[in-house]
């Protein structure tokens, strides 16, 4: 397994685990803490002994927006012609396993906007979700406007966004930001045991079904569905979809083998 300096990374049976851990600066996103984190998560989708990966950080944190004290000086120029967030910010678009994030306290700002690239959001009772980009004279950057609107609708992604007001974790649930809400001490149980069912799965059919729901970010319903529809299709060409169809002909458990 990699050291890393800035986040922590183990396995637990068929879970990679990530966990951001700069506490002094509550897990404040830096260009060190980015890349390290693009390359463990790149490291456990490549990891055919891993099926599903839970992103977490510390009971106080997630993580509290981008480092902005790395950025302050930074000038326009500087920002726009080196593509500054871009796609170091977005490699967890790029994994196809599943990627769950438990989120516990703060995800604020780049927090909250990694913690929405990830498929799902596990939260905490003391969870705190919130766009303030607008307290420091920016908008949010990593994706904020897009993705919080298309989880919580207009009105209450405008109320975040402008206001840069916080939002806890029962809101969040009630908005459709989060699947569930547990006790913090249970977050992390609760997230790999999802994790682990995910992962016991056929991971070409668990990743294409992940890259199908996705798609709807992006394509009309009848684009969609006809993705959708091709991908189905294509199942039929794995070995795990016999297994799993003449498992269950036989009353018996599936044995997948990714194939
Ligand atoms: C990605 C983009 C493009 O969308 C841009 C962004 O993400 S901009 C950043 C958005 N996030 C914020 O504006 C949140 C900033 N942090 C806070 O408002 C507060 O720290 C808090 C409400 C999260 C927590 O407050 P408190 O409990 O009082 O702790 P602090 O003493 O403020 O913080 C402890 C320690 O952490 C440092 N810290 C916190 N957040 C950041 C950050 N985003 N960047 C850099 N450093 C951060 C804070 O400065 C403290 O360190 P010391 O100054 O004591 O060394």
């Amino acid at each position: 397994m990699a050291e890393y300096g800035m986040i922590k990374v183990e396995t637990r049976g068929k879970v990679g685990l990530v966990t951001l851990d700069r506490p002094a600066a509550l897990n404040a996103l830096c260009d060190q803490l980015m890349t390290e984190l693009g390359q463990a998560l790149k490291g456990f989708d490549a990891d055919p002994a891993v099926g599903a990966i839970v992103l977490t950080g510390s009971e106080k944190a997630f993580a509290a927006g981008a480092d902005i004290k790395e950025m302050k000086d930074r000038s326009f120029p500087a920002v726009h012609f080196e593509d500054f967030i871009g796609n170091k910010w977005e490699t967890v678009l790029t994994i196809k396993k599943p990627v769950i994030a438990a989120v516990a306290g703060f995800a604020l700002g780049g927090g909250c906007e990694l913690a929405m690239m990830c498929d799902l959001i596990i939260a905490g009772e003391n969870a705190k979700f919130g766009q303030p980009e607008i307290k420091l004279g920016i908008i949010p950057g990593a994706g904020g406007t897009q993705r919080l609107i298309r989880a919580v609708g207009k009105s209450k992604a405008m109320d975040l966004i402008l206001t840069g007001r916080m939002m806890d974790a029962a809101e969040a649930e009630r908005a459709n930001l989060v699947t569930r809400v547990v006790p913090v001490e249970s977050l992390l149980e609760e997230a790999v045991k999802m994790a682990g069912v995910m992962a016991s799965y056929s991971l070409p059919s668990v990743a294409m079904a992940k890259e199908a729901v996705n798609a709807a970010y992006e394509m009309t319903l009848r684009e969609g569905v006809r993705f959708e529809r091709r991908l189905f299709h294509s199942l039929f060409a794995t070995e795990d979809q016999k297994e799993g169809m003449s498992a269950f002909a036989e009353k018996r458990k599936p044995d997948f083998r990714n194939a």
